[in-house]
């Protein structure tokens, strides 16, 4: 396995140079950019999904103007989802989406293969502007298995196109070589939402950037746009949805101070929110920046077995943002 892995761009011809020269004007025209939200799962005392909440989520959402929105990310806590849920919500939000003229994507994650392709073959016939898929998340798949899955997912979904969800806690995170391999074996991938990295990363990622649109995550987003990365499937969207849509606007428009709102961002989130990351998972840390943003009765929990952040501590931690990051809280 550790010789097939991280062979994906020789093996393929993916040569660097060669790709970023040939591909410069391959990015697909309707490839996503911008502040993409996702749509989370407020959920009662019994793990029941709340419908009226996830309605008002939705018209809020939309109403703030985001470039797009999402389902069935690890926020939306798609693994919990039954298949009559996943149908029903996306039924929904593709309905209101379509009739408000907002772009969708809808995620078809789920660590089995088999779950995947079903959920993906229903999500193609809502419209979405694209699926989101992870690789097999139990078995690491090797490069061989990781084409042959997403060339069927690929050729079920069309002419939908793809996105590949890689986040690091991935079973397989691939190297920017092999997302390099990967969108140069399915060209139907029009985006990648992915975990972002160093000057080095972005570096080696320049000519998967110059092909499909890289998600990086939201709170890293006007660094990482003024290297390349095309747009962010944003946990700063969880916090205040309309206060990203601000802020990728001036992010959009070169403006200096979207750096320094940056700065304000990742300080409280390193010192308030990163800290908690050993005891909950990241989508716990989602619906809390949900619930300090206080745009729209979420509430912290999470489904079964995993732990939601008490709601008295987000409370503690809004009272912190309103002084630190007053354009993102509401009053
Ligand atoms: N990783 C997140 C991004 C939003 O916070 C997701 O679940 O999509």
């Amino acid at each position: 396995m550790g010789e097939r892995r991280g062979q994906m761009a020789e093996q393929h011809g993916a040569d660097p140079h060669s790709v970023a020269e040939a591909s410069s004007e391959r990015r697909p025209v309707k490839a996503p950019t911008g502040t993409w939200a996702t749509v989370l799962l407020p959920i009662d005392e019994n793990d029941d999904l709340r419908w009226e909440h996830v309605e008002e989520q939705l018209d809020h959402l939309i109403g703030a103007g985001v470039d797009g929105v999402y389902t069935g990310g690890s926020a939306a806590e798609f693994w919990t989802q039954s298949e009559a849920e996943v149908d029903r919500l996306t039924g929904f939000v593709a309905a209101r989406c379509a009739a408000a003229g907002v772009p969708f994507q809808i995620g078809c994650a789920h660590p089995s293969p088999q779950i995947a392709l079903d959920r993906l073959r229903r999500a193609r016939e809502l419209g979405p502007a694209a699926v989101q898929v992870i690789l097999p998340d139990w078995f690491t798949v090797t490069d061989r298995e990781a084409i042959v899955f997403l060339r069927r997912l690929a050729d079920e979904a069309a002419p939908i196109p793809l996105v590949l969800y890689n986040p690091p806690h991935s079973k397989r995170v691939l190297t920017p070589a092999e997302h390099q391999g990967l969108c140069g074996e399915i060209p139907e991938i029009i985006g990648l939402k992915v975990g972002g990295g160093d000057d080095a990363w972005y570096e080696a990622m320049r000519p998967v950037m110059e092909r499909v649109s890289v998600f990086v995550p939201g709170h890293h987003l006007a660094s990482g746009h003024r290297r390349g990365a095309a747009g962010a499937y944003s946990n700063i969207a969880c916090l205040n949805p309309r206060a990203a849509v601000a802020w990728w606007d001036s992010i959009r428009d070169g403006l200096p101070a979207a750096m320094s709102v940056e700065a304000r961002l990742n300080a409280f989130l390193g010192e308030f929110i990163q800290p908690l990351q050993g005891e909950y998972c990241n989508a716990a840390l989602d619906k809390l920046l949900a619930t300090i943003g206080g745009w729209s009765p979420i509430g912290t929990r999470l489904r079964w077995p995993y732990s939601g952040v008490p709601a008295e501590h987000a409370d503690a931690l809004r009272a912190i943002a309103r002084e630190r990051l007053p354009d993102f809280t509401c009053a």
